[in-house]
């Protein structure tokens, strides 16, 4: 997508500021989004504070709670880290490279995805593509989203909006759906208390 470049670069706190103006009413221009958030030249002193790994999964740290209509967060990917086949409860989905790469490969919705009742169906393929630093990527669909990296981690900035607090995963073989409530690994930066734990914890 080839998306409008500014000269000038935004600082993460100018591209907060420019979300809000941009959701500031009901109707939002998508396309104006994805062009802020792939202005954004990343810059690890910005979002360092928000960047906490854990050791067996992926994390969502929330930047900004984007005045109730759209959500900000941090997501950092260990090596080999990926997320389960998930949709996004119907919201968009702007997805920015921090740090290191991202595999995104994309499923079509399983047929009469609502009947409970119906035969189980693996879910089709469409498509796989890598998503490199400062890259943006767009979705409101299914996809997983991993780090094929063995020896780098990964960090990734997302909107979504609405704000969504659960999403559907799907089961690859079958194409079963389940809801899953997502949570965050940290708010605004803020220490977890086990990290202020270790802080405390002599050496
Ligand atoms: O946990 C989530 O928000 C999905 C990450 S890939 S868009
Ligand atoms: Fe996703």
């Amino acid at each position: 997508k080839n998306v409008r470049q500014r000269e000038v670069s935004l600082t993460l706190r100018e591209l907060v500021d420019a979300l809000h103006e941009a959701f500031k009413t009901d109707y939002v221009n998508i396309d104006d989004v994805q062009d802020l958030m792939a202005s954004y030249k990343s810059n690890p002193l910005e979002w360092k504070k928000y960047a906490k790994f854990d050791r067996y999964r992926y994390t969502r740290n929330l930047v900004d709670e984007g005045n109730g209509r759209f959500n900000l967060m941090v997501l950092c990917w260990g090596e080999g880290h990926g997320s389960a086949i998930h949709d996004h409860a119907n919201a968009h989905c702007v997805m920015k490279i921090l740090q290191g790469e991202l595999c995104e490969t994309r499923y079509a919705w399983p047929k009469k995805h609502n009947d409970e009742t119906k035969e189980p169906e693996e879910l089709q393929e469409l498509e796989r593509n890598t998503i490199g630093l400062n890259e943006i990527c767009y979705i409101n669909g299914l996809h997983r989203v991993e780090n094929p990296s063995t020896a780098n981690p990964a960090i990734s900035l997302h909107l979504y909006s609405p704000p969504f607090s659960s999403c559907s995963v799907f089961n690859k073989q079958t194409g079963q759906r389940t809801s899953c409530k997502v949570t965050f690994w940290s708010k605004y930066g803020e220490k977890r208390n086990r990290e202020i734990q270790d802080a405390r914890c002599p050496e």
